[in-house]
């Protein structure tokens, strides 16, 4: 931590289960996830000197509650400690915090346990961001490079990429930087959208939707695939007729595959010009996606995945291994900022593009600081680049994720990680006492649970 930062002291951290009924109009549906209700763990780490932080990790309905008793078990991390003791070895805090010896034993760093160092750690960057008065994305590009690399754990990566190599990574991006600071402030970052082709939607909606984002400067759509082949190609045509053939189109089956069906698939909606196809088989499948890879690259078609990737392990395999075109980090996935610079670092060794994922809530408020961050620090380009952009819960956060008229993440000002909530958003959807919830179940829209 450089000396100039206020030491605060950490009183508590409150979680929180916070969902929306997105189920009801199957926003966010795909191939498998057909019912999602977007929700979060949303976390409030909060100091005796009244500034504090906010982070969230992404979950959908049932999948919270187990995910804030995780955060509640990690809550004695953070709790009575001061903020020099965390940010001065950010990395020893993230070690400590993802290894303690009875906890580990249901992960090691994925699934659930992760998924709630996440939410702790995301809160810890808010925090930071707010003690030097600046959004995430600037505390990261202005930080010097032993500094950045101080906050994170190599442990299982230094065969990929070493500290002193990151160092010289971060130390090359220093150079142009604030020419780049200005060009995102002018013009923002690229986004594409997800929004016309949920699962769920139909043929009207997908047209009426494709109108809407044409209409807002979008020129990169993706759509939900996985079901039905020949309904498949339907959508992927109506898309077409839509936005024409000079904007880009992905696809995304969530999984639903396996590595044969999946080339097969993909071979038969070729026609289409399709940039990608996302997470077309399990996110544990290394050598999987690179078959598919192989199979599909002579098609012009790359393999996206990383929304579900559990870790920064996982990740050096896809890149060693060349096993995805497009690498989607979530930010609130693996453990948080800290991990997920590791990927970047990674990545941009590997010179591969990071397309981060965003479709969920909070995720674009999160990953547009990330992605700012890489162009200003890391990659240095935008080239092939962008951003997801679901237009989801925006409106729930005091500073949402926005969007320019070319299309572009209008590049934050507010300090922090942009991840705080409305009062009345939790007031709401808190679950289940929330007053829409409540509303809810009074009216016999959600059963309640017993
Ligand atoms: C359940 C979710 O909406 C997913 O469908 C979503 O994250 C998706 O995979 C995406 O790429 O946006
Ligand atoms: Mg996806």
């Amino acid at each position: 931590m450089a000396s100039g930062d206020k030491c605060l002291n950490i009183t508590t951290l409150e979680a929180k289960d916070v969902r929306w009924p997105t189920s009801l109009g199957a926003h966010g549906s795909d191939a498998m996830h057909t019912d999602p209700d977007y929700s979060c763990v949303y976390v409030t780490v909060r100091t005796s000197e009244g500034t504090y932080g906010n982070g969230l990790t992404f979950t959908l309905g049932r999948g919270t509650d187990i995910v804030l008793l995780a955060v509640k078990s990690l809550k004695k991390f953070v709790e009575n400690r001061t903020t020099a003791s965390i940010y001065g070895n950010f990395a020893k805090f993230w070690r400590e915090i993802t290894s303690e010896s009875q906890l580990r034993w249901i992960g090691p760093e994925k699934g659930v346990t992760h998924l709630a160092v996440a939410a702790i750690v995301n809160a810890l960057w808010d925090l930071w961001g707010k003690i030097r008065a600046v959004p995430v994305w600037r505390l990261l590009t202005e930080m010097e490079p032993e500094e950045l690399i101080s906050t994170i754990d190599f442990r299982y990566i230094t065969d990929a990429i070493t500290p002193q190599e990151a160092v010289a990574i971060l130390r090359e991006g220093k150079t142009g930087q604030r020419a780049r600071i200005d060009e995102l402030v002018a013009n923002g970052y690229p986004a594409y959208t997800t929004q016309v082709g949920w699962i769920g939607y139909s043929d009207d909606q997908i047209r009426s939707l494709c109108r809407k984002y044409l209409a807002a400067g979008f020129t990169a759509f993706k759509i939900k695939v996985g079901q039905d082949l020949e309904n498949d190609r339907k959508r992927c045509r109506l898309v077409r007729e839509e936005i024409g053939w000079e904007n880009k189109l992905m696809v995304d089956a969530n999984q639903v595959w396996d590595v044969n069906t999946a080339i097969d698939w993909m071979k038969n909606l070729k026609d289409f010009k399709l940039l990608w196809i996302e997470e077309p088989t399990s996110p544990d499948d290394v050598l999987g996606h690179k078959a598919i890879a192989d199979a599909l690259r002579p098609l012009g078609i790359g393999v996206a995945t990383g929304e579900m990737c559990c870790n920064r392990v996982m990740f050096k395999q896809f890149l060693q291994a060349q096993a995805l075109e497009f690498c989607q980090i979530d930010s609130a996935r693996i453990g948080g900022v800290n991990e997920i610079l590791s990927v970047y670092l990674m990545a941009k060794k590997f010179n591969t593009k990071v397309c981060p994922h965003a479709g969920g809530v909070g995720l674009c408020e999160m990953v547009q600081h990330l992605q700012l961050w890489d162009f200003t620090s890391v990659s240095g380009t935008m080239d092939g680049r962008m951003v997801e952009f679901v237009d989801q819960q925006h409106e729930q956060f005091l500073h949402p994720a926005t969007i320019n008229k070319k299309a572009c993440y209008v590049a934050p000002v507010a300090p922090g990680y942009s991840t705080e909530l409305k009062p009345e958003a939790v007031e709401q959807y808190e679950y289940p006492r929330g007053t829409e919830w409540q509303r809810m179940f009074e009216e016999g829209i959600f059963a309640r649970e017993v």
